[in-house]
């Protein structure tokens, strides 16, 4: 999927610029976190997965799972938008350590973009509008979310590849005169209807990583 994206790509920061734009968090607390996280599991993760609404079941697919709710790992945001569990889930699939987040923070929940790039998202929670989305239409965006540019700058900055995946849940309106709505329900239904192929498809991407 192409997104429209303003990259800033050329603006440098160090890391401590970066734990301060990122909520103001000291090295020190980001390290409380992971040696918090580090002595309650034997998994080193060379695999992030980052599940949005109604995914969470990605993580079921791991091995020798051991979960965290994110309310108990110090320093650790919470998530509050619907169908994002609020899990750090450590395991193994296909024989690769892996992280899954089943819930991510999105700008609306007052999470910074790090101000380095806006892609052509709508920050939410509320879906688009008509006119919002013929001005995204004209701008050449083929479909529209409320995430995952943010993460993708970040992960890039710290040298991460990255692959991203969206699952189109919803058709947007773009006329007057129609009844439908893009509306929460439908999103989760149709992640309920597709996690199974998305087990699938993570569990074989991995094999070729
Ligand atoms: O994390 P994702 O991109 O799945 O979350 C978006 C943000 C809204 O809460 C929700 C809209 O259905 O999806
Ligand atoms: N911005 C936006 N994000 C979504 N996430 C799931 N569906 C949608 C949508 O229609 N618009």
């Amino acid at each position: 999927m192409q997104l429209i994206y303003q990259s800033y790509s050329s603006v440098k920061f160090d890391t401590n610029q970066i734990l301060s734009i990122v909520h103001n968090y000291s090295y020190d607390m980001y390290k409380e976190t992971a040696d918090w996280l580090l002595e309650r599991t034997k998994i080193r993760p060379k695999v992030a997965i980052i599940c949005g609404s109604g995914l969470g079941g990605l993580a079921e697919v791991l091995d020798d799972k051991t979960d965290f709710p994110y309310s108990d790992i110090p320093h650790f945001p919470t998530s509050t938008a619907p169908g994002h569990a609020g899990q750090l889930v450590f395991g193994r699939l296909e024989d690769h350590e892996c992280v899954c987040m089943k819930g991510r923070f999105h700008f609306y929940e007052g999470y910074s973009m790090h101000k380095q790039g806006v892609y052509g998202m709508q920050s939410g929670p509320a879906f688009e509008t008509i006119a919002e989305c013929e001005v995204l239409h004209r701008l050449g965006a083929d479909a529209i979310g409320m995430s995952t540019a943010p993460e993708v700058v970040v992960a890039r900055h710290c040298g991460l590849r990255v692959f991203a995946m969206s699952l189109i849940t919803n058709i947007l309106v773009r006329d007057y005169d129609s009844n439908e709505k893009a509306n929460e329900e439908e999103v989760l239904e149709s992640t309920a209807l597709r996690t199974k192929d998305l087990q699938t498809f993570i569990r074989n991407f991995i094999t070729k990583i």
